[in-house]
């Protein structure tokens, strides 16, 4: 309301709905006046409103390249000046003395022009609001606008005409006979509209003026502009989805109006149940409009659009099946709301994203055919139930009474429901986030954001662990490795990887400073946004394979499980940062932090801030690494820590050079020829001992902890990154768990199992549940793709190198892709 000219559209927004509302009435009124008798008053009323959907009919194609090709301030002061004396001709011809039936007849011819440039004006106004407005107060302006058309001004237009009625019946006798409310309230629309037409004139020039589009198009003729409006709603995937969508919801509005009273009569209830449902809907409507976008929050636009058609329609479904007036009251209130949020939504994304030169008939189209449709709907359901009837069924024994309202009410709220899922499909702009999710997470004020789009090539690796757990050492050793065979690294590490970083990092870790956890948090996130968004991604969109010590994960396990703050706020903080950028495989160290700590103490340089905290500190935060990679775990690969650090170098050269390989389309080139034997390249180093958490585990205690052995250097190479933004696998990873007594073929998340029946699937959570199987399965131990996990009974690792009993056997079988 502070933007000036918006403040004036809206007033003479809201004194011209103000006008039509009350004229809607007045005219049928006065028109039936010139009638005796309750047949004939009756016939008037109804085809005075009758009249009034004719020019959007008629009128209705052409009337959006009208308000685009001309100057929109104009072409509302025109129609309202023209408005202005065709209200008040009405009164006047009867003040003239013409007989009742010529009054009648021009009541009906003027009403015809007054809708006739109503269509005109209609799409001048809406096309011009997205052009007085910064577009992110689009919705708040179509809220208010919708609210005053269908909230306000009805209810005033009503109460003044009863106000008028009463005044006019106190005042008594004598008064002239143009004094009768109906006349009264004709004078009232028209000088309404003469101010209108005044204040949009001299008030709000800002209308005025075409961009450089919009003169280029008035230069066409009629009919190409014509055509082209149409092209272009039918070629443009956003303005097709909302204009189907628009009207599928109006059109389910529409067949609840239509079949209300029969859906009454079918509950068993009368008249009041009628109107009760009727004004629900209206409620429902207001709700939608007035609430749904403080509900929402931040949900993409297009989503909530879509999401709310299908909110409306699924309503029109349950309406079907109501046996209780109660359950149709919370039906009828949902399909308003559904109705009233994609209305909303609809519009405010067609203000936004629809260019100037096009608006009005876009505007055109949606108006003019929302009208259209709802008046069919409403007409049509009608006239459907009312043939239709209720049907007995028998079957057998049983007779069931099926009514054609709930018929045509479960069919149309079918037909909504995929309107509203493809109008979804065609238009949403978070293709991949779960829309649940995503919902619940705007509700919650946090709504999920899609990976960042970038070219990506490289390929992104992270060690995480608690502290002195070996990340640098392995860092370093995986680097060389790399670089011996010419590929382009980018060594770096969060925090302090930039020169904004180092200044992070001296915040963060020296001991002196102390910020609170909430800022500690909010730090390592402006480390990271900063790291990503400067060394990460370019290094990535350029070929190089980027290994970080420590990434999200940190935050996740030092911030929400050592500082206890939720673990989902810092989730998505660090996801916001990062834009979405996930790793594609996380080297998880996994040590006790007593080693891990003892080992950092050697190096003799001090404790940081973190490397200080306790000993439960550094359990809380080693456990929540842990059921991150158990959450997720084809990416990640977890290895005992306290192992010899060459062992593990080896492990690790292993499982990333096998991405390597299967991504070398994409990376940088290879700057020396790799070695001679070109075959050994694709030879995966097999390895000794690979850990790998089969369980999530709580952070309680040690022994609830599911860290086992595992082997096969050929799974570490192929079972990568499980992301679908990134790099996709052929091949989902199997884990082959293997007790002292048992094997247990377990296949991953969601890995389709290409012998299902030989497998079975356990929760992995708890070893001593798991299903016995006698330990041979050849046919899935012969997948190169599977890992063998030992356990011991309690579920600790077990070294292969020490024993040679059966389980050794199988994972020695596996490591050879099944050869004994
Ligand atoms: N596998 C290993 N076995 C024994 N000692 C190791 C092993 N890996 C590394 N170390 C030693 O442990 C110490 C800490 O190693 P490193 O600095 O690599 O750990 P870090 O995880 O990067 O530590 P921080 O988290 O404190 O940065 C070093 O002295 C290193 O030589
Ligand atoms: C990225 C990140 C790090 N931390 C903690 C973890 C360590 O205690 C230090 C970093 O020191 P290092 O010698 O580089 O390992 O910071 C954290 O708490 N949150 C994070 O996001």
């Amino acid at each position: 309301m502070r933007i000036r000219p918006f403040r004036r559209l809206w007033i003479v927004l809201g004194v011209a709905s103000f006008g039509d509302w009350l004229s809607l009435l007045a005219t049928a009124l006065f028109a039936s006046a010139q009638f005796d008798g309750s047949a004939a008053q009756g016939a008037a009323f109804g085809g005075t409103i009758a009249v009034r959907l004719l020019p959007a009919l008629v009128l209705g194609p052409i009337a959006g390249v009208l308000a685009d090709r001309w100057d929109r301030r104009y072409t509302m002061v025109v129609v309202d000046i023209a408005r202005f004396f065709l209200f008040a001709s009405m009164p006047l011809v009867a003040i003239a003395g013409a007989p009742r039936g010529v009054v009648f007849a021009w009541i009906a011819i003027a009403t015809f022009l007054i809708e006739s440039i109503t269509m005109i004006w209609i799409p001048a106004k809406e096309a011009a609001v997205p052009n007085l407005i910064p577009r992110a107060r689009l919705e708040i302006s179509n809220q208010l606008t919708l609210i005053t058309t269908y909230g306000l001004t009805p209810v005033l237009a009503a109460l003044s005409l009863s106000a008028l009625t009463a005044g006019v019946q106190n005042a008594g006798v004598g008064l002239p006979g143009w004094a009768d409310p109906a006349q009264l309230a004709l004078w009232v629309n028209a000088f309404s509209r003469l101010a209108t037409a005044i204040v949009v004139f001299f008030g709000i020039r800002e209308i005025s003026g075409r961009s450089a589009e919009r003169e280029q198009a008035a230069q066409q003729g009629m009919f190409k502009q014509f055509v082209d409006g149409w092209r272009y709603i039918g070629g443009s995937p956003l303005v097709r989805g909302l204009v189907l969508g628009i009207f599928g919801a109006f059109g389910c509005g529409g067949i609840v109006v239509g079949t209300a009273k029969f859906f009454a009569t079918s509950l068993g209830a009368g008249e009041a149940a009628f109107s009760l449902l009727f004004a629900t809907l209206f409620i429902g409507l207001a709700v939608g409009i007035g609430l749904g976008p403080m509900v929402v929050r931040e949900l993409s636009r297009r989503r909530w659009f879509g999401m709310s058609i299908v909110l409306a329609s699924g309503s029109v479904i349950f309406l079907a099946f109501s046996i209780h007036l109660s359950m149709a009251l919370l039906g009828a209130l949902l399909v308003g709301a559904g109705a009233g949020m994609a209305f909303l939504a609809g519009t405010t994304l067609l203000g936004g994203e629809v260019t100037d030169d096009v608006r009005g008939r876009v505007f055109a189209v949606v108006q003019i055919g929302t009208r259209v449709v709802l008046m069919l709907a409403i007409a049509l359901s009608g006239v459907l139930v009312g043939v239709g009837g209720s049907r007995r069924i028998t079957l057998g024994a049983a007779a069931v009474d099926i009514s054609s309202t709930r018929v045509l009410l479960l069919v149309a709220g079918a037909a909504g429901v995929l309107t509203g899922i493809s109008a979804f499909r065609q238009m949403d702009d978070k293709r991949g986030v779960p829309v649940l999710a995503d919902l619940w997470g705007s509700v919650r004020g946090r709504p999920l954001s899609p990976a960042e789009p970038f070219l990506k090539h490289g390929i992104f690796v992270v060690f995480e662990g608690g502290e002195g757990a070996g990340k640098s050492t392995q860092v370093d050793r995986l680097t060389s490795a790399l670089q011996a065979e010419g590929r382009d690294v980018v060594v770096t590490r969060e925090p302090g990887a930039t020169d904004v970083g180092a200044r992070i990092r001296s915040l963060v870790l020296d001991p002196g400073g102390a910020p609170s956890p909430r800022a500690e948090a909010l730090l390592y996130a402006a480390d990271r946004a900063h790291h990503v968004a400067t060394v990460v991604r370019p290094a990535m969109a350029r070929g190089a394979v980027v290994v970080s010590d420590r990434y999200v994960d940190s935050s996740l396990a030092y911030q929400g499980a050592g500082r206890t703050l939720p673990v989902n706020e810092i989730s998505w903080l660090s996801s916001w940062a990062t834009g979405g950028l996930k790793p594609d495989l996380v080297v998880l160290l996994d040590v006790e932090p007593s080693v891990g700590l003892a080992r950092a103490a050697a190096r003799g340089e001090g404790a940081d801030r973190l490397e200080a905290e306790s000993q439960t500190f550094h359990e809380r935060v080693r456990y929540a690494f842990l059921d991150l990679a158990a959450a997720d775990p084809k990416r990640y690969l977890v290895l005992d820590a306290s192992r010899p650090a060459d062992e593990l170098a080896a492990l690790i050269t292993a499982r990333v050079t096998g991405m390597l390989t299967a991504d070398d389309t994409q990376l940088a080139p290879i700057s020396t020829p790799p070695p001679p034997a070109a075959a050994d390249a694709t030879q995966v180093i097999r390895p000794a001992d690979v850990t790998q958490v089969v369980s999530p585990t709580s952070a309680a205690s040690a022994d609830e902890t599911q860290v086992v052995s595992a082997a096969s250097a050929a799974s570490a190479a192929s079972a990568a990154s499980a992301d679908e933004t990134q790099v996709v696998r052929p091949v989902e990873p199997r884990i082959v768990v293997l007790g002292p007594d048992a094997t247990q073929v377990v296949p991953t998340r969601a890995a389709p199992s290409p012998s299902a029946d030989e497998t079975q699937v356990v929760p992995a959570a708890s070893a001593d549940q798991t299903q016995v199987l006698p330990p041979s399965a050849p046919a899935d131990r012969e997948s190169p793709t599977d890992v063998a996990v030992e356990l011991t009974d309690h579920g600790t690792p077990v070294d292969p190198a020490a024993g040679d009993g059966p389980a050794d056997d199988l994972a020695r079988q596996t490591r050879n892709g099944g050869r004994p």
